[in-house]
Protein backbone atom coordinates (compact mmCIF):
# COMPACT_ATOMS: atom_id res chain seq x y z
CA UNK A 1 0.00 0.00 0.00
CA UNK A 2 1.09 3.12 -0.94
CA UNK A 3 2.67 5.62 2.38
CA UNK A 4 -0.18 8.32 3.21
CA UNK A 5 1.89 11.14 3.85
CA UNK A 6 -0.17 14.17 5.12
CA UNK A 7 1.94 17.83 4.18
CA UNK A 8 1.66 20.21 7.03
CA UNK A 9 0.67 23.67 6.39
CA UNK A 10 2.12 26.88 8.26
CA UNK A 11 -0.61 27.99 10.29
CA UNK A 12 1.34 30.71 12.32
CA UNK A 13 0.11 33.79 10.78
CA UNK A 14 3.26 36.18 11.80
CA UNK A 15 5.20 34.28 10.07
CA UNK A 16 3.71 33.81 7.28
CA UNK A 17 3.58 37.63 7.43
CA UNK A 18 7.59 37.85 6.63
CA UNK A 19 7.41 35.18 3.77
CA UNK A 20 4.56 37.09 2.08
CA UNK A 21 5.15 38.47 -1.22
CA UNK A 22 5.26 42.08 -1.68
CA UNK A 23 2.39 43.48 -3.85
CA UNK A 24 2.66 46.22 -6.06
CA UNK A 25 0.69 49.57 -5.62
CA UNK A 26 -1.38 48.58 -8.35
CA UNK A 27 -2.01 44.97 -7.77
CA UNK A 28 -3.19 46.09 -4.26
CA UNK A 29 -5.75 48.27 -5.45
CA UNK A 30 -6.97 46.27 -8.10
CA UNK A 31 -7.73 43.70 -5.12
CA UNK A 32 -9.39 45.94 -2.96
CA UNK A 33 -11.45 47.14 -5.17
CA UNK A 34 -12.62 44.11 -5.94
CA UNK A 35 -14.05 43.67 -2.58
CA UNK A 36 -16.58 46.40 -3.76
CA UNK A 37 -16.65 45.32 -7.17
CA UNK A 38 -20.61 44.01 -6.57
CA UNK A 39 -21.58 47.58 -6.20
CA UNK A 40 -21.65 48.79 -9.59
CA UNK A 41 -24.70 50.76 -9.43
CA UNK A 42 -23.42 52.61 -6.37
CA UNK A 43 -20.19 53.09 -6.95
CA UNK A 44 -21.21 54.22 -10.85
CA UNK A 45 -23.82 56.94 -9.14
CA UNK A 46 -21.03 57.99 -6.44
CA UNK A 47 -18.33 58.47 -9.14
CA UNK A 48 -20.66 60.30 -11.33
CA UNK A 49 -21.73 62.46 -8.58
CA UNK A 50 -17.43 63.59 -7.76
CA UNK A 51 -17.02 63.96 -11.53
CA UNK A 52 -20.27 66.75 -11.50
CA UNK A 53 -18.45 67.95 -8.13
CA UNK A 54 -15.01 68.55 -9.35
CA UNK A 55 -16.94 69.73 -12.85
CA UNK A 56 -18.48 72.60 -11.13
CA UNK A 57 -15.50 73.29 -8.56
CA UNK A 58 -13.97 73.71 -12.27
CA UNK A 59 -16.29 76.04 -13.90
CA UNK A 60 -16.13 78.52 -10.38
CA UNK A 61 -12.53 80.08 -11.54
CA UNK A 62 -13.37 80.55 -15.23
CA UNK A 63 -16.67 82.16 -14.33
CA UNK A 64 -14.64 84.23 -11.95
CA UNK A 65 -11.86 85.42 -14.22
CA UNK A 66 -14.75 85.94 -16.62
CA UNK A 67 -16.81 88.34 -14.66
CA UNK A 68 -14.00 90.37 -13.86
CA UNK A 69 -12.81 91.26 -17.25
CA UNK A 70 -15.96 91.59 -18.53
CA UNK A 71 -18.60 92.95 -16.12
CA UNK A 72 -15.87 94.25 -13.09
CA UNK A 73 -13.92 96.15 -15.44
CA UNK A 74 -16.89 97.36 -17.19
CA UNK A 75 -18.75 98.40 -13.93
CA UNK A 76 -21.53 96.14 -15.34
CA UNK A 77 -23.04 95.06 -12.01
CA UNK A 78 -26.02 93.48 -13.22
CA UNK A 79 -23.24 91.31 -15.06
CA UNK A 80 -21.61 91.05 -11.86
CA UNK A 81 -24.92 89.67 -9.91
CA UNK A 82 -26.25 87.47 -12.49
CA UNK A 83 -22.86 85.50 -12.34
CA UNK A 84 -22.94 85.53 -8.75
CA UNK A 85 -26.08 84.19 -8.32
CA UNK A 86 -24.46 81.73 -10.87
CA UNK A 87 -21.73 80.70 -8.93
CA UNK A 88 -24.38 80.05 -5.51
CA UNK A 89 -26.43 77.93 -7.75
CA UNK A 90 -23.12 75.49 -8.50
CA UNK A 91 -21.44 75.50 -5.37
CA UNK A 92 -25.04 74.49 -3.81
CA UNK A 93 -25.24 71.83 -6.33
CA UNK A 94 -21.67 70.74 -5.67
CA UNK A 95 -22.33 70.53 -2.00
CA UNK A 96 -25.23 68.17 -2.69
CA UNK A 97 -23.12 66.17 -5.30
CA UNK A 98 -20.26 65.85 -2.59
CA UNK A 99 -23.40 65.02 0.48
CA UNK A 100 -24.23 62.50 -2.13
CA UNK A 101 -21.25 60.65 -2.83
CA UNK A 102 -20.47 60.76 0.60
CA UNK A 103 -23.78 58.47 2.07
CA UNK A 104 -23.27 56.47 -1.17
CA UNK A 105 -20.07 55.54 -0.50
CA UNK A 106 -20.62 54.85 3.27
CA UNK A 107 -23.04 52.59 2.93
CA UNK A 108 -20.49 50.73 0.46
CA UNK A 109 -17.76 50.93 3.36
CA UNK A 110 -20.09 49.67 5.66
CA UNK A 111 -21.63 47.04 3.69
CA UNK A 112 -18.01 45.62 3.46
CA UNK A 113 -16.99 45.49 6.17
CA UNK A 114 -19.70 43.71 7.32
CA UNK A 115 -19.30 41.12 3.87
CA UNK A 116 -15.46 41.26 5.04
CA UNK A 117 -15.81 40.11 8.80
CA UNK A 118 -18.39 37.56 8.18
CA UNK A 119 -15.92 35.68 5.84
CA UNK A 120 -13.12 36.35 8.02
CA UNK A 121 -15.28 35.05 10.91
CA UNK A 122 -16.61 31.71 8.68
CA UNK A 123 -12.93 31.43 7.35
CA UNK A 124 -11.96 31.36 11.05
CA UNK A 125 -14.68 28.76 11.87
CA UNK A 126 -13.57 26.60 9.51
CA UNK A 127 -9.75 26.46 10.19
CA UNK A 128 -8.21 23.53 12.19
CA UNK A 129 -7.41 23.52 15.62
CA UNK A 130 -3.58 23.61 14.77
CA UNK A 131 -4.22 26.82 13.26
CA UNK A 132 -5.55 28.49 16.98
CA UNK A 133 -2.63 26.46 18.47
CA UNK A 134 -0.15 28.85 16.23
CA UNK A 135 -2.22 32.33 16.75
CA UNK A 136 -3.50 34.48 19.80
CA UNK A 137 -6.82 35.23 19.95
CA UNK A 138 -5.83 38.95 20.67
CA UNK A 139 -4.28 39.20 16.99
CA UNK A 140 -6.84 38.01 15.45
CA UNK A 141 -9.35 39.99 17.48
CA UNK A 142 -7.62 42.98 16.08
CA UNK A 143 -7.59 41.87 12.82
CA UNK A 144 -11.36 40.90 12.42
CA UNK A 145 -12.15 44.50 13.91
CA UNK A 146 -9.29 47.07 13.55
CA UNK A 147 -7.39 46.09 10.46
CA UNK A 148 -10.92 45.44 8.21
CA UNK A 149 -11.48 49.47 9.86
CA UNK A 150 -8.74 50.25 7.62
CA UNK A 151 -10.43 49.04 4.85
CA UNK A 152 -13.82 50.57 5.67
CA UNK A 153 -12.87 54.30 6.07
CA UNK A 154 -10.78 54.02 2.83
CA UNK A 155 -13.73 52.98 0.64
CA UNK A 156 -16.23 55.26 2.84
CA UNK A 157 -13.80 58.00 3.03
CA UNK A 158 -10.73 57.87 0.67
CA UNK A 159 -11.47 55.98 -2.37
CA UNK A 160 -14.26 58.90 -3.95
CA UNK A 161 -12.08 61.72 -2.66
CA UNK A 162 -9.14 59.95 -4.57
CA UNK A 163 -11.11 59.82 -7.57
CA UNK A 164 -12.36 63.27 -7.02
CA UNK A 165 -8.85 64.99 -6.67
CA UNK A 166 -7.38 63.27 -9.33
CA UNK A 167 -10.57 64.83 -11.80
CA UNK A 168 -9.90 68.08 -10.00
CA UNK A 169 -6.67 68.38 -10.78
CA UNK A 170 -6.81 66.79 -14.19
CA UNK A 171 -9.21 69.83 -14.87
CA UNK A 172 -6.74 72.29 -13.68
CA UNK A 173 -3.77 71.02 -14.93
CA UNK A 174 -5.88 71.11 -18.42
CA UNK A 175 -6.96 74.47 -18.03
CA UNK A 176 -3.75 76.03 -17.07
CA UNK A 177 -2.23 74.30 -19.65
CA UNK A 178 -5.24 75.47 -21.96
CA UNK A 179 -5.08 79.23 -20.82
CA UNK A 180 -1.19 79.71 -21.36
CA UNK A 181 1.25 76.74 -22.49
CA UNK A 182 4.20 77.92 -20.83
CA UNK A 183 2.91 79.62 -17.45
CA UNK A 184 1.12 75.94 -17.40
CA UNK A 185 4.13 74.05 -17.61
CA UNK A 186 5.91 76.15 -15.21
CA UNK A 187 2.84 76.16 -12.63
CA UNK A 188 2.79 72.07 -12.79
CA UNK A 189 6.63 71.45 -13.05
CA UNK A 190 6.84 71.22 -9.15
CA UNK A 191 3.88 68.77 -8.65
CA UNK A 192 6.08 66.31 -10.93
CA UNK A 193 8.66 66.32 -8.26
CA UNK A 194 6.10 65.42 -5.36
CA UNK A 195 4.74 62.66 -7.53
CA UNK A 196 8.00 61.10 -8.00
CA UNK A 197 9.02 61.27 -4.03
CA UNK A 198 5.90 60.16 -3.00
CA UNK A 199 6.03 56.75 -5.37
CA UNK A 200 9.50 56.69 -4.15
CA UNK A 201 8.81 56.51 -0.88
CA UNK A 202 5.49 54.77 -0.60
CA UNK A 203 7.28 51.35 0.26
CA UNK A 204 7.97 52.85 3.42
CA UNK A 205 5.28 54.60 4.48
CA UNK A 206 3.33 50.96 3.80
CA UNK A 207 6.01 49.05 6.05
CA UNK A 208 5.51 51.45 8.66
CA UNK A 209 1.87 51.19 8.50
CA UNK A 210 2.17 46.91 8.38
CA UNK A 211 4.90 47.33 11.91
CA UNK A 212 1.99 49.44 13.09
CA UNK A 213 -0.96 47.13 12.61
CA UNK A 214 1.26 44.45 13.69
CA UNK A 215 2.06 46.11 16.85
CA UNK A 216 -1.53 46.74 17.95
CA UNK A 217 -2.26 42.82 17.13
CA UNK A 218 0.64 42.20 19.50
CA UNK A 219 -0.82 44.33 21.86
CA UNK A 220 -3.95 42.85 22.04
CA UNK A 221 -2.93 39.42 22.27
CA UNK A 222 -1.31 40.65 25.32
CA UNK A 223 -4.05 42.39 26.90
CA UNK A 224 -6.05 38.90 25.78
CA UNK A 225 -3.24 36.69 27.53
CA UNK A 226 -3.50 38.78 30.57
CA UNK A 227 -6.78 38.78 31.00
CA UNK A 228 -7.41 34.77 30.29
CA UNK A 229 -5.14 33.86 32.83
CA UNK A 230 -5.54 36.69 35.66
CA UNK A 231 -6.97 33.92 38.38
CA UNK A 232 -2.54 32.27 37.66
CA UNK A 233 -1.38 36.25 38.08
CA UNK A 234 -3.10 36.91 41.15
CA UNK A 235 -2.32 33.82 42.87
CA UNK A 236 1.22 33.66 42.08
CA UNK A 237 1.41 37.67 41.87
CA UNK A 238 2.88 38.16 38.79
CA UNK A 239 1.24 41.26 37.80
CA UNK A 240 4.43 42.99 37.80
CA UNK A 241 5.82 40.10 34.97
CA UNK A 242 2.20 41.06 32.92
CA UNK A 243 2.58 44.76 33.47
CA UNK A 244 5.75 44.64 31.89
CA UNK A 245 5.01 42.45 29.14
CA UNK A 246 2.70 44.70 28.11
CA UNK A 247 4.63 47.80 28.91
CA UNK A 248 6.92 46.32 26.19
CA UNK A 249 4.17 45.72 24.01
CA UNK A 250 2.82 49.04 24.65
CA UNK A 251 5.92 50.64 24.20
CA UNK A 252 6.51 48.57 20.76
CA UNK A 253 3.17 50.47 19.79
CA UNK A 254 3.90 53.35 20.41
CA UNK A 255 7.54 53.01 18.34
CA UNK A 256 5.50 52.14 15.73
CA UNK A 257 2.68 54.21 15.85
CA UNK A 258 5.48 56.86 15.90
CA UNK A 259 7.19 55.75 12.79
CA UNK A 260 3.57 55.15 11.08
CA UNK A 261 2.67 58.77 12.01
CA UNK A 262 6.14 59.93 10.69
CA UNK A 263 5.76 58.26 7.63
CA UNK A 264 2.28 59.07 7.05
CA UNK A 265 2.70 62.68 7.74
CA UNK A 266 6.15 63.41 6.31
CA UNK A 267 4.63 64.81 2.97
CA UNK A 268 2.05 67.65 3.96
CA UNK A 269 4.57 70.02 4.67
CA UNK A 270 6.67 69.19 1.73
CA UNK A 271 3.07 69.41 -0.34
CA UNK A 272 2.49 72.90 1.25
CA UNK A 273 5.91 74.20 0.36
CA UNK A 274 5.44 73.00 -3.34
CA UNK A 275 2.09 74.64 -3.89
CA UNK A 276 3.02 77.92 -2.55
CA UNK A 277 6.15 78.01 -4.73
CA UNK A 278 4.29 76.86 -7.89
CA UNK A 279 1.63 80.09 -6.64
CA UNK A 280 4.67 82.22 -6.34
CA UNK A 281 5.82 80.89 -10.09
CA UNK A 282 2.51 81.39 -11.54
CA UNK A 283 1.93 84.68 -9.66
CA UNK A 284 5.72 86.70 -11.25
CA UNK A 285 5.01 85.09 -14.19
CA UNK A 286 1.76 86.70 -14.60
CA UNK A 287 2.70 89.87 -13.86
CA UNK A 288 5.42 89.47 -16.05
CA UNK A 289 2.45 88.34 -18.70
CA UNK A 290 0.72 91.39 -18.13
CA UNK A 291 2.89 93.87 -18.44
CA UNK A 292 3.94 92.33 -21.63
CA UNK A 293 0.28 92.37 -22.75
CA UNK A 294 -0.44 88.95 -23.20
CA UNK A 295 -2.44 88.30 -20.08
CA UNK A 296 -5.62 90.45 -18.18
CA UNK A 297 -5.79 90.68 -14.68
CA UNK A 298 -9.31 88.39 -14.68
CA UNK A 299 -7.11 85.18 -16.65
CA UNK A 300 -4.50 85.53 -13.75
CA UNK A 301 -7.10 85.22 -11.10
CA UNK A 302 -8.32 82.58 -12.53
CA UNK A 303 -5.22 81.10 -12.88
CA UNK A 304 -4.29 81.13 -9.56
CA UNK A 305 -7.45 79.48 -8.14
CA UNK A 306 -7.04 77.01 -10.74
CA UNK A 307 -3.46 76.51 -9.25
CA UNK A 308 -4.67 76.51 -6.09
CA UNK A 309 -7.52 73.91 -7.22
CA UNK A 310 -4.63 71.48 -8.86
CA UNK A 311 -2.06 71.95 -5.68
CA UNK A 312 -4.94 71.84 -2.84
CA UNK A 313 -6.36 68.08 -3.92
CA UNK A 314 -2.57 67.21 -4.51
CA UNK A 315 -1.80 68.22 -0.34
CA UNK A 316 -5.03 65.96 0.34
CA UNK A 317 -3.98 63.04 -2.07
CA UNK A 318 -1.04 62.81 0.47
CA UNK A 319 -3.43 62.09 3.03
CA UNK A 320 -5.22 59.67 1.15
CA UNK A 321 -2.19 57.87 0.38
CA UNK A 322 -1.57 57.21 3.72
CA UNK A 323 -5.13 55.55 3.93
CA UNK A 324 -4.25 54.03 0.79
CA UNK A 325 -0.77 52.56 2.63
CA UNK A 326 -3.35 51.53 6.00
CA UNK A 327 -5.90 49.76 4.36
CA UNK A 328 -3.21 48.11 1.93
CA UNK A 329 -1.79 46.89 5.34
CA UNK A 330 -4.58 46.10 6.85
CA UNK A 331 -5.54 44.05 3.55
CA UNK A 332 -2.87 41.74 3.83
CA UNK A 333 -3.14 41.11 7.13
CA UNK A 334 -7.10 40.00 6.43
CA UNK A 335 -5.86 38.11 3.40
CA UNK A 336 -3.62 36.10 4.91
CA UNK A 337 -6.19 34.72 6.78
CA UNK A 338 -8.81 34.15 3.76
CA UNK A 339 -5.97 32.68 2.18
CA UNK A 340 -5.49 29.59 4.23
CA UNK A 341 -7.50 26.45 3.78
CA UNK A 342 -8.22 23.89 6.89
CA UNK A 343 -5.52 21.44 6.09
CA UNK A 344 -8.30 18.78 7.43
CA UNK A 345 -10.65 18.12 3.75
CA UNK A 346 -12.98 15.90 3.59
CA UNK A 347 -11.77 13.55 1.07
CA UNK A 348 -13.78 11.50 -1.79
CA UNK A 349 -14.51 8.20 -0.11
CA UNK A 350 -12.48 4.90 -1.18
CA UNK A 351 -14.60 1.75 -1.17
CA UNK A 352 -14.90 0.37 2.93
CA UNK A 353 -13.26 -2.00 3.83
CA UNK A 354 -14.81 -5.31 5.38
CA UNK A 355 -13.57 -4.73 9.15
CA UNK A 356 -14.66 -5.99 12.49
CA UNK A 357 -13.19 -2.75 13.86
CA UNK A 358 -15.26 0.88 14.53
CA UNK A 359 -11.78 2.32 14.27
CA UNK A 360 -8.52 1.45 13.33
CA UNK A 361 -5.12 3.24 13.55
CA UNK A 362 -2.70 1.81 10.50
CA UNK A 363 1.07 2.66 11.05
CA UNK A 364 0.16 6.48 12.31
CA UNK A 365 3.01 8.91 13.03
CA UNK A 366 2.27 12.53 14.12
CA UNK A 367 3.80 15.41 14.63
CA UNK A 368 2.37 18.74 15.88
CA UNK A 369 5.72 20.49 13.93
CA UNK A 370 8.72 19.08 12.29
CA UNK A 371 11.07 19.56 15.17
CA UNK A 372 9.40 16.33 17.32
CA UNK A 373 7.11 13.24 16.49
CA UNK A 374 4.66 12.86 18.91
CA UNK A 375 3.51 9.60 17.84
CA UNK A 376 5.60 6.67 16.10
CA UNK A 377 4.17 4.03 13.84
CA UNK A 378 0.86 3.22 16.11
CA UNK A 379 -1.58 0.62 14.88
CA UNK A 380 -4.71 -0.48 17.03
CA UNK A 381 -7.76 -1.36 16.40
CA UNK A 382 -11.01 -0.61 18.93
CA UNK A 383 -13.57 -2.82 18.04
CA UNK A 384 -17.47 -2.26 18.82
CA UNK A 385 -19.18 -1.95 22.12
CA UNK A 386 -16.10 -2.42 23.90
CA UNK A 387 -14.51 -0.42 26.74
CA UNK A 388 -10.56 0.79 26.03
CA UNK A 389 -8.36 2.76 28.75
CA UNK A 390 -5.55 4.66 27.82
CA UNK A 391 -3.12 5.26 30.14
CA UNK A 392 0.66 6.46 30.97
CA UNK A 393 2.71 9.55 32.21
CA UNK A 394 1.73 12.67 31.83
CA UNK A 395 2.80 14.02 28.11
CA UNK A 396 3.07 10.66 26.88
CA UNK A 397 0.47 11.07 24.06
CA UNK A 398 -2.89 10.15 25.25
CA UNK A 399 -4.73 13.14 24.64
CA UNK A 400 -2.57 13.31 21.04
CA UNK A 401 -4.11 9.77 20.12
CA UNK A 402 -7.98 11.24 21.46
CA UNK A 403 -7.40 14.18 19.32
CA UNK A 404 -6.79 11.84 16.40
CA UNK A 405 -9.46 10.04 17.30
CA UNK A 406 -11.81 12.07 16.89
CA UNK A 407 -9.73 14.24 13.53
CA UNK A 408 -8.85 16.83 15.29
CA UNK A 409 -5.75 16.40 13.41
CA UNK A 410 -4.73 14.03 10.44
CA UNK A 411 -1.53 12.03 11.11
CA UNK A 412 1.65 12.79 9.43
CA UNK A 413 1.67 9.56 7.78
CA UNK A 414 -0.08 6.68 8.26
CA UNK A 415 -4.27 5.75 8.18
CA UNK A 416 -7.03 5.70 10.86
CA UNK A 417 -10.24 4.19 9.56
CA UNK A 418 -13.45 4.75 11.18
CA UNK A 419 -15.93 1.76 9.98
CA UNK A 420 -13.42 0.34 7.50
CA UNK A 421 -13.01 3.98 6.19
CA UNK A 422 -10.80 6.41 5.91
CA UNK A 423 -12.26 8.46 8.24
CA UNK A 424 -11.39 11.74 6.42
CA UNK A 425 -13.24 10.76 4.11
CA UNK A 426 -16.48 11.31 7.11
CA UNK A 427 -18.29 14.62 6.52
CA UNK A 428 -18.12 16.58 9.44
CA UNK A 429 -21.23 16.76 10.64
CA UNK A 430 -21.35 12.61 10.29
CA UNK A 431 -18.20 12.26 11.66
CA UNK A 432 -19.41 14.66 15.19
CA UNK A 433 -21.96 12.72 15.44
CA UNK A 434 -20.31 9.42 15.44
CA UNK A 435 -17.55 10.53 17.80
CA UNK A 436 -18.49 12.22 21.10
CA UNK A 437 -15.04 13.90 22.94
CA UNK A 438 -15.35 15.16 26.01
CA UNK A 439 -12.05 17.28 26.27
CA UNK A 440 -9.67 17.52 29.43
CA UNK A 441 -10.69 20.89 29.60
CA UNK A 442 -14.69 21.55 28.78
CA UNK A 443 -15.76 24.59 27.40
CA UNK A 444 -18.89 26.10 27.71
CA UNK A 445 -20.80 28.98 26.77
CA UNK A 446 -22.27 31.79 27.63
CA UNK A 447 -26.05 31.02 28.72
CA UNK A 448 -27.76 27.84 30.66
CA UNK A 449 -27.16 24.53 31.75
CA UNK A 450 -29.61 23.51 28.66
CA UNK A 451 -28.12 25.84 26.01
CA UNK A 452 -24.83 24.01 26.79
CA UNK A 453 -26.23 20.45 27.24
CA UNK A 454 -27.99 21.04 23.33
CA UNK A 455 -25.38 22.87 21.67
CA UNK A 456 -24.81 21.29 18.57
CA UNK A 457 -27.21 18.39 19.41
CA UNK A 458 -30.29 19.04 16.38
CA UNK A 459 -32.29 16.88 17.87
CA UNK A 460 -33.67 18.15 20.75
CA UNK A 461 -33.08 21.50 20.00
CA UNK A 462 -36.64 22.40 20.24
CA UNK A 463 -37.72 20.61 23.17
CA UNK A 464 -39.10 21.86 25.79
CA UNK A 465 -37.47 22.10 29.94
CA UNK A 466 -39.65 19.23 30.69
CA UNK A 467 -38.66 17.17 27.42
CA UNK A 468 -35.27 17.64 28.12
CA UNK A 469 -35.75 16.40 31.42
CA UNK A 470 -37.18 13.35 30.14
CA UNK A 471 -34.60 12.95 27.89
CA UNK A 472 -31.92 12.91 30.43
CA UNK A 473 -34.17 10.87 32.66
CA UNK A 474 -34.54 7.88 29.68
CA UNK A 475 -29.95 8.23 29.68
CA UNK A 476 -29.59 7.59 33.34
CA UNK A 477 -28.12 11.18 33.48
CA UNK A 478 -30.62 12.25 35.49
CA UNK A 479 -28.99 12.40 38.88
CA UNK A 480 -26.53 14.10 37.35
CA UNK A 481 -28.83 17.21 36.49
CA UNK A 482 -29.94 17.20 40.23
CA UNK A 483 -26.36 18.08 41.11
CA UNK A 484 -27.39 21.56 39.68
CA UNK A 485 -29.46 23.89 41.70
CA UNK A 486 -31.87 25.26 39.60
CA UNK A 487 -31.63 22.04 37.12
CA UNK A 488 -31.79 23.25 33.67
CA UNK A 489 -31.89 26.71 33.83
CA UNK A 490 -28.97 26.99 36.17
CA UNK A 491 -26.70 30.06 34.54
CA UNK A 492 -23.17 29.21 32.93
CA UNK A 493 -20.99 32.09 32.12
CA UNK A 494 -18.20 30.83 29.51
CA UNK A 495 -15.02 32.15 31.34
CA UNK A 496 -16.08 32.82 34.76
CA UNK A 497 -16.67 30.62 37.30
CA UNK A 498 -20.52 30.61 37.81
CA UNK A 499 -20.18 26.42 38.46
CA UNK A 500 -16.83 23.89 39.41
CA UNK A 501 -15.19 22.25 37.31
CA UNK A 502 -16.30 19.34 37.90
CA UNK A 503 -19.56 20.88 37.25
CA UNK A 504 -18.33 21.80 33.75
CA UNK A 505 -17.36 18.05 33.27
CA UNK A 506 -20.76 16.87 34.04
CA UNK A 507 -22.15 19.48 31.47
CA UNK A 508 -19.65 18.18 29.06
CA UNK A 509 -20.60 14.64 29.74
CA UNK A 510 -24.16 15.42 29.63
CA UNK A 511 -23.37 16.91 26.52
CA UNK A 512 -21.66 13.97 24.70
CA UNK A 513 -23.77 11.39 26.07
CA UNK A 514 -27.11 12.71 24.64
CA UNK A 515 -25.74 12.76 21.41
CA UNK A 516 -25.74 9.34 21.90
CA UNK A 517 -22.49 8.46 19.90
CA UNK A 518 -20.99 5.26 18.43
CA UNK A 519 -17.20 6.33 19.76
CA UNK A 520 -17.36 8.20 22.94
CA UNK A 521 -13.87 9.52 24.32
CA UNK A 522 -13.13 11.00 27.65
CA UNK A 523 -9.90 12.61 28.56
CA UNK A 524 -9.39 13.08 32.15
CA UNK A 525 -13.17 13.70 32.03
CA UNK A 526 -13.56 12.37 36.04
CA UNK A 527 -10.43 14.28 37.11
CA UNK A 528 -12.52 17.09 38.71
CA UNK A 529 -14.98 14.96 40.34
CA UNK A 530 -15.58 13.48 43.54
CA UNK A 531 -15.82 9.62 43.99
CA UNK A 532 -19.09 9.70 44.71
CA UNK A 533 -20.28 11.24 41.34
CA UNK A 534 -17.34 9.72 39.49
CA UNK A 535 -19.32 6.21 40.57
CA UNK A 536 -22.19 7.99 38.92
CA UNK A 537 -20.58 8.73 35.90
CA UNK A 538 -19.10 4.96 35.67
CA UNK A 539 -22.71 3.20 36.25
CA UNK A 540 -23.95 5.70 33.16
CA UNK A 541 -20.85 4.78 31.22
CA UNK A 542 -22.05 1.26 31.84
CA UNK A 543 -25.80 2.19 30.89
CA UNK A 544 -24.56 3.35 27.54
CA UNK A 545 -26.08 1.04 24.59
CA UNK A 546 -23.95 -2.18 24.29
CA UNK A 547 -23.11 -1.14 20.95
CA UNK A 548 -21.06 2.15 22.32
CA UNK A 549 -17.34 2.06 22.25
CA UNK A 550 -15.60 4.18 24.72
CA UNK A 551 -12.00 5.62 25.49
CA UNK A 552 -11.14 6.17 28.40
CA UNK A 553 -8.26 8.45 29.53
CA UNK A 554 -7.12 8.54 33.39
CA UNK A 555 -4.59 8.90 35.22
CA UNK A 556 -6.71 7.26 38.12
CA UNK A 557 -6.30 3.65 37.19
CA UNK A 558 -9.33 2.52 39.52
CA UNK A 559 -11.60 4.60 36.67
CA UNK A 560 -10.42 2.02 34.36
CA UNK A 561 -11.25 -0.92 36.07
CA UNK A 562 -13.90 -2.30 33.88
CA UNK A 563 -11.81 -1.85 30.08
CA UNK A 564 -12.03 -4.39 28.09
CA UNK A 565 -8.72 -3.49 27.17
CA UNK A 566 -5.55 -0.87 28.29
CA UNK A 567 -3.42 0.90 25.93
CA UNK A 568 -0.14 1.68 27.57
CA UNK A 569 0.88 5.44 25.83
CA UNK A 570 4.30 6.25 26.19
CA UNK A 571 7.10 8.65 23.96
CA UNK A 572 4.85 7.94 21.42
CA UNK A 573 4.14 4.49 21.36
CA UNK A 574 0.92 2.36 22.15
CA UNK A 575 1.33 -0.94 23.21
CA UNK A 576 -0.94 -3.23 24.76
CA UNK A 577 -0.44 -3.60 28.40
CA UNK A 578 -2.71 -7.04 29.17
CA UNK A 579 -3.86 -6.35 32.63
CA UNK A 580 -5.09 -3.42 34.74
CA UNK A 581 -1.64 -4.92 37.37
CA UNK A 582 0.24 -4.64 33.71
CA UNK A 583 -0.45 -1.36 33.14
CA UNK A 584 0.38 -0.24 36.49
CA UNK A 585 3.59 -2.26 36.46
CA UNK A 586 3.94 -0.26 33.28
CA UNK A 587 3.36 2.96 35.20
CA UNK A 588 5.79 2.21 38.42
CA UNK A 589 8.51 1.46 35.85
CA UNK A 590 7.87 4.74 33.29
CA UNK A 591 8.56 2.51 30.57
CA UNK A 592 7.18 0.28 28.24
CA UNK A 593 7.42 -3.75 28.16
CA UNK A 594 5.66 -5.30 25.30
N1 LIG B 1 -0.46 21.76 20.38
C1 LIG B 1 0.72 21.20 20.59
N2 LIG B 1 1.82 21.65 19.91
C2 LIG B 1 3.02 21.07 20.10
N3 LIG B 1 3.25 20.05 20.95
C3 LIG B 1 2.20 19.56 21.64
C4 LIG B 1 0.89 20.12 21.51
N4 LIG B 1 0.05 19.42 22.32
C5 LIG B 1 0.81 18.49 22.95
N5 LIG B 1 2.10 18.56 22.55
C6 LIG B 1 3.21 17.69 22.97
O1 LIG B 1 2.87 16.37 22.64
C7 LIG B 1 3.27 15.47 23.66
C8 LIG B 1 2.09 14.59 24.05
O2 LIG B 1 1.11 15.43 24.66
P1 LIG B 1 -0.31 14.88 25.08
O3 LIG B 1 -1.13 16.03 25.51
O4 LIG B 1 -0.84 14.00 24.02
O5 LIG B 1 0.08 13.99 26.36
P2 LIG B 1 -0.88 13.28 27.40
O6 LIG B 1 -0.38 11.87 27.52
O7 LIG B 1 -2.30 13.47 27.05
O8 LIG B 1 -0.52 14.09 28.72
P3 LIG B 1 -1.47 14.43 29.99
O9 LIG B 1 -1.59 13.19 30.76
O10 LIG B 1 -0.68 15.46 30.72
O11 LIG B 1 -2.74 14.96 29.44
C9 LIG B 1 3.81 16.33 24.80
O12 LIG B 1 5.21 16.24 24.75
C10 LIG B 1 3.36 17.73 24.48
O13 LIG B 1 4.36 18.63 24.84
Amino acid sequence: MPKNITHKMNYDLNQLGKTQEKTSTLAGLKKLVQLIAHEKRTLLLAVLAILVNSTLNLLGPFIVGHTIDKYVVHKDFTGVLHNAILLLCMFLAALFTSYMQTTLMGGVGQRMLFALRNSIFNKLQQLPVDFFNKNKAGDLISRVNNDTDKLNQFFSQSLMQFIGNIATMVGAGIFLLLINIELGAAALSPAIVILLLTLALSPWIKKKNALNLKSVGGMSAEIQESLNNFKVIIAFNRRDYFRKRFEIANAQNYKTAIGAGLANNVFVPVYGLFASVAQLIVLAFGIYLIGTGQFSIGLLVSYLSYATLFYNPLRQLAALWTNFQLAMAGWDRISQILSLETNLPQIVAGVAEPSAALLEFRDVHFSYDESREILHNISFKLEQGKTYALVGPTGGGKTTTASLIARLYDPSEGLVLLNGKDIRSYDPVERSQKIGFILQEPFLFTGTVKDNILYGNELYKDYTNQQVEQVIKDANLGTLLAIFENGLDTPVLSGGDSISLGQKQLIAFMRAVLRNPELLILDEATANIDTITEQLLSDILNKLPKTTTRVIIAHRLNTIENADEIFFVNSGEVIRAGSLNDAMEMLLQGKRTS
